[in-house]
Order: C-alpha cells, then structure tokens, then sequence
C-alpha cells in the first residue's frame, strides 16, 4: 500500500495559443490505506486528475507521487495501481474468469497464483457462481463487480475509481457503495473514487476533495466538509436542498454573504418573514420555498421541516429564525469562508 502526493498539479490541454488550462495547482496529500473521493460538478476536472495518477494523461506541471516514487513519467503498468471504470470494460467474448485473471496471465503469474487469488476475489465479491460465465450473461450491477475484481486481483497499491456506479440504478448503486465501503475495510487499499454524486461521496470518503473549475475548494471529512464548507460554492454544491445563501441579510458584516441550511431554519412566531411560495412533501421532511423582502432584498429562502410539522399553506408569512451557531459567514467578493483557520 502506499499514500498518494500531488503537489502543484497543473494541466493544460493543447499546446501555444490554444492551450487551455483545465488543472490550476492541486495539492493533497492522501495518507496510505485511506478512502478519498474527489467531486464536482461536470468538467470540474476529476476525471483529468484520476487519469493522471492512472498515468493515462501527461501531467503539464507539478509531481505526482506514489509511496516515495514520483510516477510522472512511468508507464500506468509501471504504476502499480488499478482503475475501474464507468463502462466496466470488460471483454465480452472472454469468461469472468479469465476477464479477472487476463491482466495476471500478461503479467506471467503462474497458474496456480491466479487460480488463488481469482477465487479468493469472487469470494470477497460473492461472483463465484459466476465464474463461467460472459459478460452479457449478467446484470449490470454483477459485470461491476467482476470489473472490481478484476482489480482486486491485481493486488495493486492504489484503486483508482472513475464513476464506477453510474451506469447501476439508484438501488444498486446505494448496494454496491456498501460493497466498497465494505471492501476497503477488508482490504485497506489506498483508493482515489471520481463521483459527481454528493450523496456518493459523502457516505464513501473519508476525506473528499471538492472541485470546481480545475481548482480544490475544499479537503476534509465528510462532516467537515458539510458543517464548515470553506466557500459558498461548497456549501451551494454539497447538501440537497442546497444551504441557503444570503446576499443581504440584516445584521450581517458588510460584504458578508450569511449562509444557513434549510434545516437550520426554525419556524418561530416572529423573525424573517416569508411568503410562502412553493411545499414539497418529501415523504419524512417537507421543504418550503419563502420568499424573503427585507428593505431592498428579495431572496429565496428554503426551510426543511419534520413532515409532523404543520404544513405552510401558499401564500402565508411564515417566521423563521437560524439555529443559534448554525450560520456561516463568507465574503462576498471571493466566496471563501470568513473564519476560515479560526
Ligand atoms: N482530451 C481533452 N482535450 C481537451 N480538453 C479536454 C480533454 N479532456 C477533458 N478536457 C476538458 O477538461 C476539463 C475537465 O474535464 P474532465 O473530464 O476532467 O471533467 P470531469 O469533472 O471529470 O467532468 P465529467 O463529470 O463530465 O466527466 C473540461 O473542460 C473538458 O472539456
């Protein structure tokens, strides 16, 4: 096993006039056996940033370190790590025992070898039955886990993962996220996971690095992530509804955008008055969208509720007030958080 080192990773694609950089100076630091899952919106960059730990993109500046190896310029055979892919890529016309053992069989591992760790693989994966099978045989979800088999057998230092489970229904993906929370304890593998799904990565990290615009926002735990997000574009992009943001809110700092999550909202018999616009029944929670005009300010303000709550009705003023050390200050012009390091 080892850990990961990205200092100053930088990546331009095109060359000149027409070049277009895309990665603009990552750092992190991923500590041997952890679980980091870096997110984003589309084109955000994180795929570019797997692949070139994968060694499958040049970097354009900066050193990329596995263990105490620098890799930037070795070969992705040369790296020791394994990727699994969206797509599963696997070879239709070749068994599930030989789609996971064909890398070892390159690699000249003797028969006996690969019969052991293929089956102790399967077993992990509980695909033994499946063993004889193709590919086309099986259900989306099954080809997945014969795609992180394959990597399993590899016994690579680092698991690379490219939205692995976005091709599963919502059922299955929350099953097979199980799986490889399972599976990383079992195995303890240092592993770097690509989602755009917030909810994948929160329940997956252990860390998350947050990217937006080729740039890291923020990298930290989960809670750390969603209690003390370092910008609004983190506090907007992780938490669905999205936390509330501010432009104009009375008592605020000036040039202070003031945050709050909608379940940090209270319904009290006086405070910031909305009118009601729009209720949502969720099932166990119930949104409503107020708008809120406070002297020149118009914002939209959404508050989740228990669903026991009474339900608003369209159109009433409804008074809430922010949780007492539930509200986040950033600054308006650069978004970042204001008591960042405090
Ligand atoms: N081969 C390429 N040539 C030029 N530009 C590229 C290339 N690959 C990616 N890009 C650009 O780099 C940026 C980052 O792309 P990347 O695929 O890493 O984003 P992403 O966050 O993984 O997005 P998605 O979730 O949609 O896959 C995008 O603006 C994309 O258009």
């Amino acid at each position: 096993m080892a850990s990961i080192t990205l200092t100053n990773i930088i990546k331009r694609y095109g060359a000149g006039k027409s070049a277009n950089q895309v990665i603009h100076g990552v750092n992190a630091e991923i500590a041997d056996g952890e679980f980091v899952v870096i997110v984003g919106p589309s084109g955000c960059g994180k795929s570019t940033l797997l692949r070139m730990v994968a060694g499958l993109e040049e970097v354009s500046g900066g050193e990329i370190a596995i263990g105490n190896r620098v890799v930037n310029d070795l070969e992705p055979s040369e790296r020791d790590i394994a990727m699994v892919f969206q797509n599963y890529a696997l070879y239709p016309h070749m068994t599930v025992f030989d789609n996971m053992a064909y890398g070892l069989k390159i690699a000249k591992v003797p028969k006996d070898e690969i019969r052991a760790r293929v089956d102790k693989a399967a077993k992990i994966l509980e695909i033994g039955p499946f063993l004889n099978r193709k590919p086309r045989e099986l259900s989306g979800g099954q080809r997945q886990r014969v795609a992180m088999g394959r990597a399993i057998v590899r016994q690579p230092q680092v698991f690379l993962f490219d939205e692995p489970l976005s091709n599963l229904d919502a059922k299955l993906r929350a099953q097979t996220r199980l799986e490889i929370q399972k599976l990383h304890r079992e195995l303890g593998i240092t592993s770097l996971f690509v989602t755009h799904d917030q909810v994948e990565a929160m329940t997956l990290a252990q860390r998350m690095m947050v990217m937006n615009a080729g740039v890291m926002e923020q990298f930290g735990t989960p809670e750390e992530v969603y209690n003390r997000p370092a910008s609004t574009f983190v506090a907007a992009f992780m938490g669905s509804p999205p936390m509330n943001l501010l432009k104009s809110a009375p008592d605020a700092p000036p040039d202070t955008i003031v945050g709050v999550r909608p379940e940090h909202l209270d319904i009290t018999p006086s405070g910031w008055a909305l009118t009601v616009e729009a209720v949502e029944m969720l099932g166990a929670e119930r949104l409503t969208y107020g708008r809120w005009l406070h002297g020149q300010a118009d914002e939209l303000v959404i508050v989740r509720t228990e669903e026991a709550c009474a339900a608003p009705e369209l159109g009433q003023t409804l008074c809430v007030t922010p949780r007492p050390g539930k509200i986040h200050h950033f600054d308006a012009a650069t978004g970042k958080r204001k008591d960042l390091g405090a």
